[in-house]
This record gives C-alpha cells, structure tokens and sequence, in this order.
C-alpha cells in the first residue's frame, strides 16, 4: 500500500483546550510501530463520554487531545508483529482492550484488560510512550486508546475487534460504545433473569440498550425514569413498559419506585453520571436482593453515598465498563447479531452528519430526540 511506513496527513478534529470548539486541523499521524495498527476511520458516533472528556471534568482528560471512541474502519497498515488483523480488514476499534493474557484478562472475572491502561489512561502509545498524532511539530494526546475523531488512527493491536466485512460500517460503529454497554449491563453485570423489575434511570442511547437487553431476557416490568416525559414515546420501541418523570412527584423517586413495586425493583441501572441519582438506584431496589448497576461516568471529584444499612440489608451495587463484553471476542458477535436482526442499531442513529460538522454534531447531544450522530469522516 503506497502510505505504508509513511507519515498520513490527514483531517482530525482537535480539542486544543476544554470546552473551547474542535478545530479540523491538517494532522500527521506516524506509522504504527511495533504491537499497532493504523486504522482508516470511516464512521464515528459521538458518545456522551466525549462530552465529559471535553468539558474538563475527566481526571483523565488532557490536552491538545483527539476525542472519539464509537467508531469503525478499516486496517491501513500493521506494525511489526501483529498476526491477528492486515490492511483491508474490517474492525472497530476498543477502547476497552483484550490481551488474553494478563492477570486481569486470565482471570475470568472481568472484561477490563491491563495490557495497555496504564498508556492510554496518559493519552500516549506503550511501545515508547508518545503519541503518534502531531500537529506541525506538536504532539497531540491520544484519547481512550482509540482517537476516533481523526481519518486516520493508531492503536493498539489488542485493542482492535475485525468485524465481519459485509456489515454496514456507518451502524456498526455504535457497537464500539453505547449499545454493547447497556445491553451488557443487562446480561454480563446484573445477568437479569425472566419475570424481573428492571428499573432505567436515564434514556439515553446506554439507557433505551439497557432496555432493550432487559427485554430480551424476559423482564415482566421494564420503568424508564427521565426528566423528559416525551422520551417515553421513543422509550416504548426499545422495550420499556412504564414511564415516570420524577418532576411530577414530590417523593424521592427511590419511594415513588417502590411504592409502585411492591417493595423495589429486582435490578436498577443509572445511564446518567448523576450521583444522587445513583443512591436512589440503589435504594429503589428491593431489601434482601435488588441489585443496582452504575453505568453512567460521574465527573471528577463527585462521589457515592448511601446509608451502609441498605448494603447490609442485602441490596447490590455494581458498576460496568463497556457492559462487561470482552471486546476483541465479543464485538464480532454483537456485529454478527446485528447482522441477524437480533439486536438493534439504526433505531439509535438519530442523525448522520461530517467530521467537519461536528462541533455541530456536539450541540445536538443535548437537543431533545438526539440520541446518537455518525459522522462521515471522510466525506
Ligand atoms: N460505563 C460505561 O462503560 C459507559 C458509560 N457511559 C456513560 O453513560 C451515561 C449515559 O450515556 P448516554 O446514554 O450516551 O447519555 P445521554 O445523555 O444520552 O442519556 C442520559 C439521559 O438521562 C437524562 N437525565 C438527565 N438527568 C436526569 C435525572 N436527574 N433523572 C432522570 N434522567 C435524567 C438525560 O436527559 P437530558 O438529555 O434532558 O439531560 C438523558 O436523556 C453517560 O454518563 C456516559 O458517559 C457511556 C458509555 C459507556
Ligand atoms: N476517565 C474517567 C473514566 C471514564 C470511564 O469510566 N470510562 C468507562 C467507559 S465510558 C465510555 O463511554 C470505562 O470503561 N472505564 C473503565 C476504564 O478502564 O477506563 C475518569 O477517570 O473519571
Ligand atoms: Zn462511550
Ligand atoms: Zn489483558
């Protein structure tokens, strides 16, 4: 291939600075070394965890950085020693990576991986901790480990899902986030059984994949809680059966929830990143087994609390990183579902818009009927 081993300049959109708007900058990026590939991104969503990262209030956030994680493409070149994906292959980077073999992935125990963390927590490669993405000169930080918002990325080869190359690269970018995140917290974390009170708080697109996944495994009762009433009309297509907005109540919305459930809910999941909203997730569930998934990312500083009579009462808290899916293993089977009409993904493209466009595509995540854009990176 002719940009084999060469420098790419390409469109990316930078966050020099929190909260000041992207700037679609001329940028090089270097070629992998070795363990990398170099992906061609052709489609990215943008995920609400961009929006956090850009707001400043990430402990992890740093700057000048590329934002972007949700998104699919295609291997443009390798580095030395990578066996598992060549240029021409179909994938979708993961901003949860999977080596196999560290203690965290030997363990069986969990999704997150080791292997590469502790590099991408830092915005750099592990090969040589730098980034590969400059500008004039200047190095800019990788994000997630993924850097999604640029027509050419890095990462790292364990961090790279090879997908089945008829599927359409425009929906199944949204299987690098949002989706496979709810739905997995729903099968992987709480492992929600049939006949279960699931309770949603937050509809959003991790809130409607947190339904939908607590439908598919045969929830009787499926309560979507959000501020905006108008959500529900949406919310019935993807599985949840009743509505509450907690502005028409004067009661916590913990008492409200179990009240209309006979003491509390079986499994609750907060898809906000609000803490309060977190307690009353936890409390609403039912005294002696309710379990309550924290899905949503609070920002720096915020922490949790809650009576410990509500843990020793035998209530669960528990949280999720990408809905537990091991993502190199996992990813190609969410794409082979989707592939079968098994689960959706369409339903939650609200908007299709261009790299160019996306400090627009930022200021549609907080319009109402916004649930996930695609950017067309290259369009
Ligand atoms: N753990 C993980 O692996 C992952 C976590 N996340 C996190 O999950 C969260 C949800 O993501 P996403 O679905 O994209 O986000 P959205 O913002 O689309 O969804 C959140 C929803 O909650 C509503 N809401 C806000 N405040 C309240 C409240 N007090 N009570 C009830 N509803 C409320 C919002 O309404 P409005 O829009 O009107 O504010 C919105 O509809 C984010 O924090 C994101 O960072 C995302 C992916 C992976
Ligand atoms: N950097 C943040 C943490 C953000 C966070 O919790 N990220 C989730 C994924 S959110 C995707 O949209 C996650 O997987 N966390 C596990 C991990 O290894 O990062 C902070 O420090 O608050
Ligand atoms: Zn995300
Ligand atoms: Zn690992």
């Amino acid at each position: 291939m002719a940009t084999q081993g060469q420098v790419i300049t390409c469109k990316a959109a930078v966050a020099w600075e929190a909260n000041k708007p992207l700037a679609i900058e001329d940028v090089q990026v270097a070629p992998p070394q070795a363990g990398e590939v170099r992906i061609k991104i052709l489609y990215t969503a943008l995920c609400h965890t961009d929006a956090y990262t850009w707001s400043g209030k990430d402990p992890e956030g740093l700057f000048p950085c590329i934002l972007g994680h949700e998104a699919a493409g295609v291997v443009e070149s390798v580095g030395e020693g990578v066996t598992e994906v060549q240029p021409g292959d179909h994938v979708i980077p993961c901003y949860q990576a999977e080596c196999r073999e560290c203690k965290f992935c030997k363990s069986g125990k969990t999704n997150l991986c080791g292997k590469v963390r502790a590099a991408t927590g830092v915005g750099v490669m592990m090969n040589d901790r730098k980034s590969r993405f400059s500008v004039n000169g200047k190095p800019i930080y990788h994000f997630m480990g993924t850097s999604t918002f640029s027509q050419y990325t890095v990462v790292h080869d364990v961090s790279v899902a090879k997908i089945d190359p008829l599927a359409p690269l425009e929906k199944v970018c949204l299987l690098g986030c949002g989706v496979p995140t709810g739905l997995g917290a729903v099968w992987n974390t709480a492992k929600v059984e049939k006949d279960s009170i699931v309770a949603v708080f937050g509809l959003g697109t991790v809130g409607l994949a947190v339904a939908e996944g607590a439908k598919a495994a045969g929830a009787s009762r499926i309560i979507g809680i959000d501020i905006d009433s108008k959500k529900f009309d949406v919310a019935k297509n993807f599985g949840v059966t009743e509505f509450v907005n907690p502005k028409d109540h004067d009661k916590p919305i913990q008492q409200v929830l179990v009240d209309l459930t006979d003491g509390g809910v079986d499994y609750s999941f907060e898809c906000i990143g609000n803490v309060s909203v977190m307690r009353a997730a936890l409390e609403c569930c039912h005294k002696g087994w309710g379990t309550s998934v924290i899905v949503g990312v609070a920002a720096s500083g915020q922490e949790i609390s809650t009576r410990p009579f509500q843990l020793v009462t035998g209530r669960v808290w528990k949280g999720t990183a990408f809905g537990g899916f091991k993502s190199r293993s996992q990813v190609p089977w969410l794409v082979d579902k989707y592939m079968k009409k098994e689960i959706k993904v369409d339903e939650y493209i609200t908007h299709n818009l261009t790299l160019g466009e996306i400090n627009k595509a930022f200021d549609l995540m907080h319009e109402r009927g916004c649930l996930r854009c695609v950017l067309d990176v290259h369009a």
